[in-house]
């Protein structure tokens, strides 16, 4: 799945070039933006709490829907950041402050709904627990 042609600018001709593509921004995500990487370390150690505590199906439900409105919120913010400085470079632009900032408010709220979600889930677990 290698893509062989860095500089393609017309649309891609199978569904293979696509994935492809896709698995390349994916990548770009993990190496170069620290908070997504954060992020799918905060998710892998819920997801062994989850597993550990033996979670019910419609918490797994919940805690899915919250982990991934963290990470799209995160890949918009990195969309956001990234139009933006191919827009006004390397200046301060008041405009570019406003765009960048609303990106990462969305991030906090999202992550915010995380956390709401994974305390309803664990903390009456971990209180059973300690009884
Ligand atoms: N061109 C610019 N003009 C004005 N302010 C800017 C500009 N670029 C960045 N900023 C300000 O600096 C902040 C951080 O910039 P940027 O989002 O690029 O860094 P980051 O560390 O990648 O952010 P994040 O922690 O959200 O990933 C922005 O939220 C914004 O307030």
């Amino acid at each position: 799945m290698a893509l062989k042609d860095k500089r393609q600018i017309d649309k891609n001709k199978h569904f293979f070039q696509s994935v492809g593509h896709a698995l390349e921004g994916i990548k770009k995500l993990v190496v170069e933006e620290r908070n997504f990487r954060f992020d799918l370390i905060i998710t892998a150690v819920v997801l062994c709490f989850g597993l550990f505590l033996r979670i019910a199906i419609y918490d797994w439900l919940w805690l899915f829907a919250a982990f991934f409105s963290v990470i799209g919120s995160e890949v918009l913010n990195s969309i956001v950041e990234n139009v933006v400085d191919l827009i006004v470079g390397h200046h301060f632009d008041l405009m570019a402050k406003r765009a960048k900032d609303i990106a990462a408010g969305g991030v906090l709220l999202s992550a915010l709904f995380a956390v709401i979600i994974g305390a309803l889930i664990f903390i009456p677990r971990i209180f059973a627990l300690l009884k």
